[in-house]
């Protein structure tokens, strides 16, 4: 597993323009994560937690301060450098799955491998087992439970080997009991990966299941 800091946030500022005016949601946020570590991100309903990993993951700018992946400025990347990084070093699993409908399971779950050219097929069936999608690798997402769509994103992101983990709610859409489940698989292969993890949640038990807890309020790190 790396060691050192692989994750530095530095008094990152967003604010969005709505019909009613600016809407400060990220109002100075600090903090770090090693490699290799997880960390649970809480905090009331509209206190900037999606927001937070989207502009850590790239999706969206930031409007101040500076996210640094290991010696990567992603604050200071364009639009293809963001789209770069996500290709490659950073992975997001979100509370709606996200899969491509018209591609089946396998495609699914070696879809970002291979756009980064790192697919690794010994190690794609290795997750797929380990996942217990063996026997559904031929089918398309429609066909699944939620439980299993949500496996199949976790094989998508893992199977890319990403240096960072980012969990929006991972298991928001599923029922108490296989969320445990889906997010006791999800932590113990982020952890064989040596990936570190930022997972958000409202969930106390999955922010337990976590080495380290943030919460944020009012746009801040409390
Ligand atoms: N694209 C946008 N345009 C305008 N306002 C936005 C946009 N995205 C988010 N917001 C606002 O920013 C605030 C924070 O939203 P965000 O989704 O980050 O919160 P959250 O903590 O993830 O909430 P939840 O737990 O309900 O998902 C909210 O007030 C939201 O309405």
């Amino acid at each position: 597993m790396a060691n050192g800091t692989l994750l530095r946030v530095d008094a990152v500022e967003k604010t969005f323009h709505g019909a009613d005016g600016p809407v400060p949601v990220l109002r100075g946020v600090s903090f770090t994560l090693d490699a290799g570590r997880t960390l649970a991100l809480t905090g009331e309903s509209g206190s900037g937690k999606s927001t937070l990993l989207h502009v850590i993951g790239g999706l969206d700018t930031v409007d101040g301060g500076h996210i640094r992946l290991g010696e990567t400025d992603v604050t200071a990347l364009n639009d293809r450098g963001r789209a770069k990084l996500r290709r490659s070093r950073v992975s997001v699993i979100f509370q709606q799955f996200n899969l491509i409908p018209s591609l089946n399971v396998a495609s699914n779950i070696a879809f970002q491998a291979r756009l980064a050219g790192r697919y690794d097929p010994d190690w794609t069936a290795d997750l797929a087992a380990r996942l217990g999608l063996t026997d559904h690798l031929r089918k398309c997402p429609e066909q699944l439970s939620g439980g299993q769509q949500q496996r199949v994103a976790i094989g998508r992101t893992l199977a890319l080997r990403p240096e960072l983990v980012l969990a929006d709610e991972p298991t928001g859409n599923l029922d108490e009991e296989t969320g445990e489940a889906v997010l006791r698989l999800m932590l113990d292969l982020v952890a064989e990966t040596g990936a570190a993890l930022l997972c958000v949640t409202h969930s106390h038990s999955l922010a337990d299941g976590m080495e380290r807890k943030l919460v944020l309020r009012r746009g801040q790190i409390a």
